[in-house]
C-alpha cells in the first residue's frame, strides 16, 4: 500500500491516532503521576478536542486511521489474538490461578472487546470470576490488566522511517505494553502484512517521540529520559543496515519531564526551518554518527544546528524565532507549544492555547491550523506527540549522501 515517511514536512497522507476512551476513565488522584499524567482529563472534553483535531486533519485531505479499529479488526485474526492473550498471560504478577480466571475471561470476548480491554485494562472489580490469593491480596483499586491511558500518543510507540515501521522499546513501565499493541496491528492487520521491521520493543530503550526526521537521509534522534545513548546506537546501526539514512544525530536532551522527548522542545514546520524552545536553543548539541563500514562513526559534538545543516546539505536550518521571554517560553514549552505537527511545508496543527509562539510563527510566513488541547494536554502532549504519520509525499529537497 506504499506506506512512506522520509521527512517531517512532506505533505501528510496518512496518519495513526488513537481516540482517547475508557483508559482515560481510569485516571485518579492516586494513580496520574504513575500512569504519566499531570492531571485528570475530563474525558468527554478530551473526545470532543480529539476529534476536532482529527476532522482537521481529514479537511485537509488526511486520512486518518484509528488505533482501537485497527486493534480490534486485528484481533479477529485468531493468530493475533493468541499472541495478544498470551502476552496478557505472561505478566507474572498474575500467578497460576488467576492467571486461569483471567484466561476464560477473555476466551469470551470478541475481536472489539478484547480490543477494548487490552486499552482500558481491567480492574479488580470487573474481573467478577477472579480468584486465588494474588487476586484476593490485591488492592481493590488495582488492575488486573493496567491501563494504557497513553496509547493517546501515537507517535511513541512507533515511528516510521522510509517504507520501514520501528516498533519502539518503550522506558516507561507505564507504557511498555503499548507496543505488544502497535505490534501486532503492524503484523497482522491485513494493510500492513509483510511491512518490514526496524526495530522491536525488547532492544535497548528507543521512544518516537526523540526521532526526526529532519530530511531524506538524515534523522536525529533525541537522548534523554525515553531514548538511551545504547538505544540511539542500536537504530543508528539498524537504519545505516536498512539503507534508510546517511548520517544519525544523537542530540543529549535534559533527563527531566518537561523535556521528555526531542519533539518536546523542536520541531519542523518547513524542510529547513525549525521551531525551538528559545531556552536551548543556542546550547543544543549532536554527535554525528555516520555509516562507516560496520562500525558507525561518531564525531562531535557539535551545535545541533551545525551538524544539522551539515548532515542535510544546506546553509542553515532556520529557527523560527519565537522572540519569547524565559518566562512566556518556558510556560508554553510545558504547554506543548514547540510540539507542532507538520501536515506540508509551512503549515502546522498546534495547540492554540500558545497564543505567542503561534502568532510567532504565523508571522514566520507558517500557517497554524490551531486546536484546542486543554484536556488532551494533561497529559503532556501536543499535536506531534498525538500522531504517527505512515505515510507522506516524499520530501523535494534531500540531504544527499555525504
Ligand atoms: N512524543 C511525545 N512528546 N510524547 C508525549 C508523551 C506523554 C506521555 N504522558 C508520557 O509521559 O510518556
Amino acid at each position: 500500500m506504499g506506506h512512506y515517511v522520509d521527512s517531517e514536512v512532506g505533505a501528510l497522507r496518512t496518519v495513526l491516532l488513537h481516540r482517547p476512551g475508557p483508559e482515560l476513565k481510569r485516571l485518579t488522584p492516586r494513580n496520574n503521576d504513575s500512569l504519566l499524567f499531570d492531571a485528570i482529563p475530563w474525558v468527554g472534553r478530551a473526545q470532543e478536542e480529539h476529534d476536532a483535531f482529527a476532522q482537521a486533519l481529514r479537511d485537509r485531505g488526511v486520512e486518518v486511521l484509528y488505533l482501537g479499529e485497527l486493534l480490534a479488526k486485528t484481533l479477529a485474526i485468531p493468530e493475533a489474538r493468541g499472541k495478544a492473550v498470551a502476552g496478557v498471560l505472561a505478566d507474572e504478577r498474575l500467578g497460576q490461578t488467576l492467571r486461569g480466571a483471567v484466561e476464560s475471561h477473555l476466551a469470551d470476548l470478541d475481536g472489539e472487546a478484547l480490543a477494548a480491554v487490552l486499552m482500558a485494562g481491567l480492574s479488580h472489580d470487573e474481573l467478577r470470576s477472579g480468584r486465588g490469593l494474588a487476586y484476593t491480596m490485591m488492592n481493590r483499586h488495582d488492575f488486573v490488566i493496567d491501563p494504557l491511558p497513553n496509547l493517546l500518543f501515537t507517535r511513541d510507540s512507533s515511528v516510521w522511517i522510509g517504507g520501514q515501521v520501528a516498533v519502539t522499546s518503550l522506558a516507561m513501565p507505564a507504557r511498555r505494553r503499548e507496543t505488544a499493541l502497535t505490534g501486532l496491528i503492524y503484523a497482522h492487520h491485513p494493510r500492513f502484512v509483510g511491512t518490514e521491521r526496524l526495530y522491536h520493543p525488547g532492544l535497548e530503550s528507543v521512544e518516537g517521540g526523540d526521532v526526526l526526521l529532519l530530511a531524506p537521509g538524515v534523522v536525529a534522534v533525541g537522548v534523554g529520559e525515553r531514548t538511551t545513548p545504547a538505544g540511539a546506537e542500536r537504530l543508528a546501526r539498524r537504519i545505516f543496515e536498512g539503507g534508510l539514512a546517511h548520517t544519525v544525530l544523537a542530540v543529549p536532551i535534559a533527563q527531566e519531564r518537561a523535556t521528555m522527548h526531542l519533539d518536546t522542545v523542536c520541531t519542523m514546520v518547513d524542510v529547513d526551518a525549525v521551531v525551538m524552545y528559545p531556552n536551548i536553543a543556542d546550547t543544543l548539541v549532536a554527535y554525528t554518527l555516520t555509516a562507516d563500514g560496520v562500525e558507525p562513526r561518531v564525531t562531535g559534538p557539535e551545535p545541533f544546528l551545525t551538524a544539522a545543516a551539515k548532515a542535510m546539505q544546506i546553509d542553515v536550518l532556520r529557527v523560527i524565532d519565537t522572540g519569547l521571554d524565559p518566562v512566556t517560553a518556558e510556560r508554553e514549552q510545558w504547554d506543548d507549544g514547540n510540539n507542532t505537527l507538520a501536515i506540508a511545508p509551512r503549515v502546522c496543527v498546534a495547540y492554540e492555547r500558545n497564543v505567542e509562539t503561534n502568532e510567532r510563527l504565523m508571522g514566520a510566513g507558517i500557517e497554524v491550523i490551531a486546536i484546542s488541547g486543554s484536556e488532551l494536554g494533561s497529559g503532556r502532549g501536543g499535536p506531534r506527540c498525538m500522531s504517527c504519520p505512515i505515510s507522506r509525499e516524499p520530501s523535494a529537497v534531500s540531504g544527499a549522501p555525504a
